[in-house]
Parts: C-alpha cells; sequence; structure tokens
C-alpha cells in the first residue's frame, strides 16, 4: 500500500506538473520489519515514519508520503507536512468470507485485528467475540482470512479500495458503529520545510476539506498524546460550513468507552478537536490511557 501510495502521488505531481521527474526511492521502516509482536507493545510512535523522515534529512529523498494514520503530531526540526490529499472512503472494513455483516456473526466469532481501536468498539457491542491478533500487509491478512483462522477480520476500507481489492469489502462500517482513527483515509506528503520549491508543488495537491478535518482530529490526538497504537477514535466531517467531530477512548475489551462529539465552524478546527480530547479527560479518559502504559 505505501508503494501505491508514493506512486499515486508521483503520477499527480507528473499530471500537474507536465514534464516533471520523479524518483521512488523506497524504505524499509521498522513497522514493516517487525510482524509478530503486536504493535501496542513495540510502543513508540511514527514506526512506519521515522527511516523516511532520516532520508529526507539527509537528502536521500525530497518528499515522503504517509498514510496520515501513522503520522505523530509532532515533525523532526526542518520537516513539516506540506499537503494532504483528499480523502479516500474513512471507514473501516467488515471482511468475511462467511457473513455478510458484522451483526450477522454468532456470538463467539472469532474477529482478526490488532488494532486496540476496532477491537475495543467491536468488544463493546459482542463482549464474547473473540478478538485474535492479525498483521501484515492487506494480502497477508486477507490470506489468513482465506485460510480459515477467523470469521472475519477488520480492515481499512481505504486500503483495499486503493489497492483494487473493494470487493473483498463485506461492510463498510459506519462511524458509529467503529469511528475510524485520526487520519485514517487520508494520504499526507511531509517534505524539508526550507525545500521551496518543493513546497510550492505540493500546495497544489493539498485538499483544504479534508486538511481542515484531518486537522481536528491530530489535535485531539495532540492533547491526549496517543498514537496510533492506543484505543483512540476520531473522526471529523464537513457539513456545509460546520465541521462535525466525533472522537472516543475506550478500554481494550471495551467494557467503559467515553464519547465526545462536537460541531462549530470550520475555523475553528483545532480547537473542536481540542475540545474533544478536554471533554474526554475530564471524563477520566486519562485514567484508561495511563493504564495502558503501566
Ligand atoms: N496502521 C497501518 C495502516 N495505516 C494506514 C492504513 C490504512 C489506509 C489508511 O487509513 O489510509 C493501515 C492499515 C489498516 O488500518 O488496515
Amino acid at each position: 500500500m505505501a508503494l501505491w501510495q508514493a506512486e499515486h502521488v508521483a503520477e499527480r505531481l507528473q499530471q500537474t506538473f507536465p514534464g516533471c521527474r520523479t524518483e521512488l526511492v523506497t524504505m524499509t521502516t521498522q513497522g514493516d520489519k517487525i510482524l509478530d509482536a503486536p504493535l501496542a507493545k513495540i510502543g513508540g510512535k511514527g514506526l512506519f515514519v521515522k527511516e523516511l523522515e532520516q532520508g529526507m534529512l539527509d537528502g536521500f529523498a525530497d518528499i515522503a508520503v504517509h498514510s496520515m494514520k501513522d503520522v505523530p503530531v509532532e515533525f523532526p526540526g526542518g520537516l513539516h507536512l506540506a499537503a494532504i490529499l483528499t480523502r479516500e472512503d474513512p471507514t473501516d472494513a467488515f471482511v468475511s468470507n462467511r457473513y455478510s455483516a458484522l451483526h450477522d456473526l454468532p456470538a463467539n466469532a472469532r474477529i482478526g485485528t490488532s488494532s486496540l481501536r476496532r477491537q475495543c468498539q467491536i468488544k463493546e457491542l459482542y463482549p464474547d467475540a473473540e478478538i485474535l491478533s492479525l498483521r501484515g500487509n492487506v494480502n497477508t491478512r486477507l490470506s489468513k482470512l482465506d485460510s480459515g483462522e477467523y470469521d472475519a477480520i477488520i480492515l481499512a476500507s481505504a486500503g483495499l479500495k486503493r489497492l483494487g481489492m473493494a470487493d473483498r469489502i463485506s461492510q463498510g462500517l459506519d462511524a458509529g458503529v467503529s469511528l475510524p482513527a485520526i487520519g485514517q483515509g487520508a494520504i499526507g506528503i511531509e517534505c524539508r520545510s526550507d525545500d521551496l520549491e518543493i513546497n510550492q508543488m505540493l500546495t497544489a495537491l493539498h485538499d483544504s476539506e479534508t486538511g481542515l478535518c484531518v486537522m481536528a482530529e491530530r489535535a485531539m490526538n495532540a492533547r491526549l498524546n496517543g498514537g496510533c497504537q492506543v484505543p483512540i477514535a476520531g473522526f471529523a466531517q464537513m457539513q456545509g460550513d460546520q465541521l462535525f467531530m466525533r472522537g472516543l477512548v475506550g478500554n481494550p475489551d471495551g467494557s467503559l468507552i467515553y464519547r465526545s462529539e462536537r460541531t462549530d465552524s470550520v475555523d475553528k478546527a483545532e480547537a473542536i478537536g481540542k475540545m474533544i480530547a478536554e471533554d474526554l479527560l475530564a471524563q477520566g479518559a486519562d485514567k484508561i490511557l495511563q493504564a495502558l502504559f503501566d
């Protein structure tokens, strides 16, 4: 998927700036290498971005293409986020060969996901479901499902759609059932802050609506100090000139989930995310988050 996303950005640049030459510099990140442990246990933020950032600082590459979901809220000195592309389907996908929807599953179904966010929301609705670890790239995850290890797995719809596998999606889960991760479905492009030419080019690819939504979501995460390895969800949508955002923090077994939502004008995007975080903290989210790091 990382390759698809990088090639997609190269194509967008070539379309927008005919004659522009791009070169793909592939790198392997820690997040790609460690496949046996759940990401939550490895800890640390930016598992999928650190090597790419060093590559840009060292001059091996000019831009890095990321899934916004995997990008920490803070950037190393000298680098910044220059553009966010129009968001792809932000939902979580229910993928199964036997059941057409989440509510068709038997009570003690085996569900594959290594995301504490997905686990917490599914366990809240289906406490008897058995959540089993699932890592690897999209193809690996699908082949594990096909081999019968799980009754169903949960993946990001965006990844499946980008890779031309939308037909594997049995059901796109409504945000009220599985609230997406901060930045889910959005591709971001990072570059050196002082590279004027590159920054100018990337501005042409920026989608301001997605940018505002993701800004609100990341403001929530900044206040909560969360990464993608904790049961935090945050999802903002535009409704005319208003921004509607929902956020939640839960414990991994879904026995306790705090929720908050807010609608306000789009120029308050950052404040909306921060206020949702404050509201969640006031309800007790800090205790849940603290317990995860003990
Ligand atoms: N943490 C891995 C990751 N980072 C981004 C995506 C999906 C694509 C996207 O959200 O843009 C995925 C896989 C998944 O959640 O199934």
